[in-house]
């Protein structure tokens, strides 16, 4: 028998500092047990359906609530925010605001410590927790000295401590590697299994979740529930083309051939996928196209020599890396997360210093080059945007480094505006940067260096967190920057971006450059993939399953096609 654990009822959300309700309306049945998968694009209300959840809404955020919602049988605003955390454990978006202890041990052990756990059984729950999320080597590290995705799965093991009856994941994947993204998804799986925990996920990656079975997958858009259906059912269905939302690959490339996708296919597990006559239409549609290609081939701009760096007494994070940069490239950093990707970043912009190697821009020593004038040349968008914003307002933070630069406020007017603009925040160019979602303020800090005009624009993860609108609307207009001359240096762990964007990559595996070859060379390389986490998209085995002959011809095809149906890449 199928038990309720979650009852929303006609449930209408406005935050106070709203016009509007962000939620309407929902009406939204979670049995126990049951693994849900909600997907929507950003600004939607996902994160917002999650707080009344969790309780930050009303607790933290405060705002009118109509209609009702239960957990456990008890309307939520009955409970109290720290009887509804012993309910529902929270893994969030940004797991910076969720560290409490000084290293990686305590962070885990909090909970466990809060409720009086006797001291042996604490130190062997950590340990096995720690193995569970790979971080049995950094119990005793400083947390705020760990990776974005090592981060992120101190965040995890802190909520799997605790036994609670619902797990809820914002945006788990954001920041993994691919492979460590799959064993977080296998490990949130075996949980749901052998606990019989209830689980949530939010999550714009919907290919890397269904890597694993879920139940259901709820659609939202404009606050609103527009779909609640099985994964093979939806995925046969129009309505993610429709809200925007990235399908899966292998759907989107069977979609292109024409082939008409029904549920008894078992659309939503593609290693058991049945592709009956597809085969047959793939065949056709891969001879039917062919694609475009332009190297560009021009002086250098970057050059890294022999740079090596460690942090204070460590074995070196950085260990003898070479490359160069052509004008008008981009290209891609990947590796596995702590592999060393932002460090090298950051020495690159100068924010962390006392490398050995030299570094050269256009040509020239950047030896005595400081942080201020390298800014001018070389911009850099972090990975985490709430690292980056220091202004309450939008258009402030937008127009700071203008600002800081004494130029004069028509010409700030003027530029802030296009960047907002491009970054498709114009509408909201009055509001504080607190009403925003957090896909919303990773925009705010990519406008905050476009204003700038740089030469090289250097973006960690710039699209993680962002829904397909605003990964197609950000990658192409950073495609466009790049036709005009700019450099972009993007750090993802985005395998298809890296595909679809950047026709070279570099690739670091421990603090090493282990790979500096073309993006399809690099996938089609089973070592180097296993070596930095990487992962080939589900088009390689597509081909394979469907005997083309060049999987890597129809993947270069694929995204040739895909940009010219949307509209893109010219
Ligand atoms: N604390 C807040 N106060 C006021 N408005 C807020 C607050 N948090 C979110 N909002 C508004 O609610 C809307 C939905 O935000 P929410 O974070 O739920 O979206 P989301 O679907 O999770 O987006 P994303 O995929 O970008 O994370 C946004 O338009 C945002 O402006
Ligand atoms: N400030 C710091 N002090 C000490 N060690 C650090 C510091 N910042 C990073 N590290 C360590 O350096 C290594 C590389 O981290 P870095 O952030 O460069 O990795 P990354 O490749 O960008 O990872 P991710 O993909 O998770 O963002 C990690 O092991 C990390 O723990």
């Amino acid at each position: 028998m199928k038990k309720p654990i979650i009852c929303f009822n006609n449930f209408t959300f406005k935050y106070d500092s709203q016009k509007n309700p962000t939620l309407h309306d929902i009406n939204l049945t979670i049995n126990q047990g049951e693994k849900i998968l909600i997907v929507g694009p950003s600004g939607c209300g996902k994160s917002t359906l999650g707080h009344c959840l969790n309780g930050l809404v009303p607790f933290a955020y405060k705002g009118d609530i109509t209609g009702s919602l239960k957990v456990n049988g008890q309307e939520t605003k009955d409970l109290t925010i720290f009887s509804l955390s012993k309910i529902v454990g929270t893994v969030l978006q940004d797991p910076d605001g969720q560290f409490i202890g000084l290293s990686v041990g305590e962070d885990i052990a909090f909970s466990l410590e809060n409720d009086e756990v006797p001291i042996d059984i604490m130190k062997e729950k950590v340990i096995d927790i720690s193995k569970l999320i790979n971080m049995e080597k950094y119990l005793g590290a400083s947390v705020h000295e760990l990776s974005g995705g090592q981060r992120q799965r101190v965040a995890l093991g802190g909520v799997l401590v605790e036994q609670v009856d619902v797990l809820l994941f914002d945006e788990p994947l954001a920041n993994l590697d691919p492979a460590t993204g799959r064993h977080a998804i296998k490990l949130i799986d075996e949980i749901q299994k052998e606990l019989h925990t209830t689980v949530i996920i939010i999550e714009h990656r919907l290919e890397d979740v269904l890597d694993q079975h879920v139940d259901r997958i709820i659609v939202m858009d404009q606050g609103r529930i527009i779909s609640d259906t099985t994964p093979n059912e939806l995925l046969a269905s129009s309505i993610l083309e429709q809200t925007n939302i990235r399908e899966p690959l292998y759907i989107r490339a069977l979609k292109y051939a024409n082939c008409k996708l029904t549920p008894e296919m078992n659309l939503e597990h593609f290693n058991k996928l049945n592709l009956y006559d597809c085969k047959e239409a793939l065949h056709n549609w891969y001879k039917s196209t062919s694609i475009q290609k332009s190297l560009p081939e021009a002086e250098s701009i970057l050059e890294v020599e022999k740079i090596t760096f460690a942090y204070g007494a460590q074995k070196p994070t950085i260990n003898d890396i070479s490359f160069t940069i052509r004008k008008g490239e981009m290209i891609s950093i990947v590796g596995k997360n702590g592999a060393g990707k932002s460090t090298l970043s950051r020495l690159i912009c100068g924010f962390e210093k006392g490398h050995s190697g030299k570094m050269f821009f256009a040509g020239e020593d950047m030896k005595d080059v400081t942080i201020r004038e390298r800014a001018e040349k070389i911009g850099m968008v972090m990975q985490n945007p709430n690292h980056m914003i220091s202004k309450h307002m939008i258009y402030d933070e937008v127009a700071l480094g203008l600002v800081l630069r004494g130029i004069s406020e028509d010409e700030i007017k003027e530029r802030v505006e296009k960047a907002l603009q491009v970054c498709g925040l114009f509408p909201f160019r009055n509001w504080p940067i607190s009403a925003l979602s957090f896909g919303q303020r990773k925009r705010v800090t990519i406008a905050s260096i476009l204003v700038l005009n740089p030469e090289v624009i250097i973006l960690d993860e710039p699209t993680a967190g962002q829904d397909f609108f605003h990964y197609t609307q950000i990658m192409e207009f950073l495609a466009k920057l790049n036709r005009l001359g700019i450099t972009i240096i993007m750090v993802t762990h985005d395998m298809h971006l890296m595909l679809e964007y950047t026709p070279r990559c570099l690739v670091i595996a421990d603090g090493k450059l282990i790979a500096d070859d073309s993006a399809v060379n690099v996938l089609s390389n089973k070592k180097i993939v296993e070596a930095a986490n990487l992962k080939q998209t589900s088009l390689f085995e597509l081909a394979r399953r469907a005997n083309i002959e060049h999987p890597t011809e129809f993947v270069a095809r694929f995204i040739s096609f895909d940009k010219e149906v949307r509209g893109f890449g010219n």
